[in-house]
């Protein structure tokens, strides 16, 4: 979303599931490779935009191969938790931050 920070990820595609579709973009957004045994799912967001409903599961990544990089001209940051808060993400990913807070 335009300006806000946003969790790396994006649209399933078709024939994928939500596992090889972040592994993907893990990819094409980041430049790193990782594996599904090393996703875990962690919560998931649920929030009606004006025009879609997003339901978005979230993942900690807990291993992966190479250094992330920008590739598609994105801002990067590692962020500890309990300073998500500082920066502006969209509606969605609010209540998501607790629980990041809590369990990563
Ligand atoms: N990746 C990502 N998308 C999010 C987050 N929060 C959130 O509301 N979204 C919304 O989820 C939708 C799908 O994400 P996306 O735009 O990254 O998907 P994508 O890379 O496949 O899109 P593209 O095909 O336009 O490149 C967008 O409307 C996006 O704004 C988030 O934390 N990460």
């Amino acid at each position: 979303m335009a300006g806000m920070w946003e969790f790396p990820g994006g649209k399933v595609e078709s024939g994928e599931t939500p596992e090889v579709a972040l592994i993907r973009e893990l990819e094409e957004e980041l430049g790193i490779n990782t594996w599904q045994s090393c996703l875990a799912p962690l919560t998931f967001a649920s929030h009606n935009y004006d025009d879609f409903h997003l339901l978005m599961p979230l993942f900690a990544c807990r291993k992966w191969e190479g250094t992330p990089i920008a590739r598609e001209g994105q801002v990067l940051k590692w962020v500890r938790p309990e300073n998500l808060r500082d920066y502006e993400m969209p509606p969605a990913d609010l209540p998501l931050i607790p629980m990041i807070r809590d369990w990563v």
